[in-house]
């Protein structure tokens, strides 16, 4: 919170520096100009490159800013310092409603929806003309900054303070939110939305709030756009803003808040710059872009963190930074006595194909049930059914006597059945920490408003989480990995990760869906011991594999499927020994306990 203050404090002497030494009427308009398109790029980048979705018409909550201080102002007779923080609320509700209406939609389907809700609010701007007069325009005369006058600036010079101002409200807010289970949040349903859902995370919801918050700033610039185009037309909703949303984050670089400040902001300043070519102007500017996006992959800000001063200078900033605090111990859930899991003639359907048949079994607390089966018995079906993946065709699936079938995966998670996949899942382009990070989500949860603000006691439940987190790392024996970018790891150490983030989740009931497949030897013998480890600590868990040699040397109950059917269900050694069990594997009869087959 004090942090938070001071940087709010020095944003906003920085606004108060400028807008007084500033004096040229033309350069206080570029630089308000340019502040305002950098707070706009700002709002484009929450969504383009914290969520990955790319919009086409972030004109839409630019315009619908402007237009809604303009009638408050033109129209009611407002004054424009008061009606601009009002301007916020079109964006966030908008941005709100597209995040609920888009949900499932993903990729070129969300961009398409946002270019036809602008060019629905274009629509409505031309055509209520009480309101908007149309195509004619809407005059709007904004007033002076209040106590401008009073310290001696003109009205541009106030207006200059108010953007720059604004823009660092934004940029620290938002860096607060990055930082946060909220915006870790955004990063992994942009690098792995199905893993972000297994660790607790509600991605429709997160996503909703994304699309509310890059609204609500988009909206902002288009409020305080006024004073520089004076009069609104329907063209401040049209392409050409929302281009210059995508191009500048590009431009910039989406890797950090700086890059989409710098290239909203160069949005301004080039054009100017290039005055000299006359006619030309626009021409040669779209030719550096052009460049810019061809040669600088990371924009401006990715080129700059390249380079090796730039490297060392980083380095020697992190070498000061504060330490990691000491694992904690693992934290496995209180252990409880009695039935953890109870599966009641679970079925599920696939059109005509039988997944799973009316399966039945009970997991008790403390219990590794081994969940086996040849290929295509429906294990992997069954485990998306427990964990929220997929809903049931028929059947009841309760946790500690509450009932879960129906409810979404994250849910599920909350309620303490946390899964692993078959397929590793990680955010590969971040560090093992960071992945770590991202899978505390439930740990110590934070909500929106502490985290924007970093209330007091923010520091402590961070480091609190990222003391679980290395705990858990410590767990796998990862932790000196902590610093790696986990898709470089190899394939059995991101196995191993997968774990690890599964237990940052806080499960109750731990299910691994093939965590030794892909792995060598002693990968899986490495694997095994941290099971085992695990169920020395009193976790419950079902354990899915084809490695039945290891499987069977750490399970205590093992439940066999064969083509959706139930077909065994008892102690590890006397199932292997089945006959219906090993003609299930082996298509004939049984000639050996099916683990030494097996093995
Ligand atoms: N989404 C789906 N749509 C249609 N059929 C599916 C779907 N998912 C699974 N199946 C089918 O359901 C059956 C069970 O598949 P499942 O993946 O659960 O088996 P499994 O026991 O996990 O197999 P493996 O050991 O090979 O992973 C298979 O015949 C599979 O083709």
């Amino acid at each position: 919170m004090i942090r938070t203050l001071r940087d709010l404090l020095i944003g906003i002497a920085v606004a108060a520096l400028l807008s007084s030494v500033i004096r040229s009427p033309y350069l206080l308009d570029v630089a308000a100009y340019a502040a305002v398109l950098a707070i706009f790029v700002l709002g484009v980048s929450v969504t383009f490159g914290q969520l990955g979705y790319v919009s086409f018409g972030h004109a839409a909550f630019l315009g619908l800013g402007a237009y809604t201080v303009g009638i408050l102002v033109a129209q009611h007779g407002w004054n424009y310092w008061v009606a601009v923080p009002l301007g916020i609320l079109p964006g966030l509700l908008l941005g709100g409603l597209v995040g609920i209406v888009s949900a499932r939609l993903s990729g070129a389907y969300f961009a398409i929806a946002t270019l036809v809700v602008a060019e629905i609010l274009v629509l409505l701007v031309v055509n209520w003309v009480d309101l908007t007069r149309g195509p004619m325009g809407l005059m709007v005369t904004a007033t002076p900054l209040p106590f401008a006058q009073s310290v001696g600036w003109n009205p541009q010079q106030g207006y200059l303070f108010a953007v720059i101002a604004a823009l660092a409200i934004a940029f620290v807010l938002l860096r607060n939110l990055r930082g946060s289970a909220t915006g870790r949040s955004w990063t992994a349903i942009r690098e792995a939305p199905a893993l972000a859902e297994s660790l607790g995370i509600a991605t429709v919801r997160s996503r909703v709030l994304n699309i509310a918050v890059s609204g609500s700033l988009a909206a902002l610039a288009g409020a305080l756009l006024i004073p520089k185009v004076f009069v609104l037309s329907p063209s401040l909703l049209g392409v050409s803003y929302s281009a210059t949303g995508i191009l500048g984050v590009i431009l910039g670089g989406k890797a950090t808040l700086v890059g989409p400040v710098l290239g909203g902001a160069l949005f301004a300043i080039i054009p100017e710059g290039l005055r000299f070519l006359g006619d030309l102007n626009f021409a040669a500017f779209a030719l550096m872009l052009l460049l810019a996006v061809r040669l600088l992959p990371g924009g401006l800000v990715g080129w700059l963190a390249d380079r090796p001063s730039f490297v060392r200078w980083r380095a020697s900033r992190v070498g000061h930074a504060s330490e990691d605090p000491q694992p904690a111990p693992l934290a496995v859930r209180q252990h409880r006595e009695g039935v953890v899991l109870e599966v009641a003639g679970v079925s599920r359907h696939f059109k005509g194909l039988k997944a799973v048949q009316d399966v039945s079994f009970d997991v008790r607390a403390g219990e590794i049930l081994g969940l086996i089966g040849p290929n295509g018995a429906g294990k992997t079906t069954l485990l998306s059914m427990l964990s929220g993946f997929l809903p049931v065709s028929g059947g009841a699936i309760r946790v500690r006597g509450q009932g879960i079938a129906g409810q979404p995966a994250h849910r599920v998670a909350r309620l303490g059945v946390v899964r692993s996949f078959q397929q590793t899942a990680l955010c590969a382009a971040q560090t093992v920490k960071a992945n770590m990070a991202i899978a505390s989500h439930l740990h110590r949860p934070q909500g929106f408003w502490g985290a924007l603000l970093r209330a007091p006691g923010w520091r402590a439940r961070e480091r609190d989480r990222m003391a679980h987190a290395l705990g858990c790392l410590a767990e796998v024996g990862l932790l000196a990995r902590r610093d790696d970018v986990a898709g470089s790891l190899p394939y059995g150490e991101q196995k191993l990760l997968g774990v690890a983030m599964a237990l940052a989740a806080q499960p109750e009931l731990l299910l691994l869906d093939e965590p030794a497949a892909g792995l060598n030897q002693v990968e899986a013998t490495r694997l095994a011991e941290v099971l085992r480890g695990l169920r020395d600590k009193g976790m419950t868990l079902i354990v899915v594999d084809h490695n039945l040699k290891m499987l069977m040397s750490f399970v205590d109950r093992v439940v066999v499927l064969h083509h959706g059917v139930k077909i065994a269900d008892g102690a590890p050694g006397a199932v292997t020994r089945m006959p219906d069990v090993v003609s299930a594997y082996l298509g004939s009869a049984p000639a050996a306990p099916l683990e030494e087959l097996a093995a």
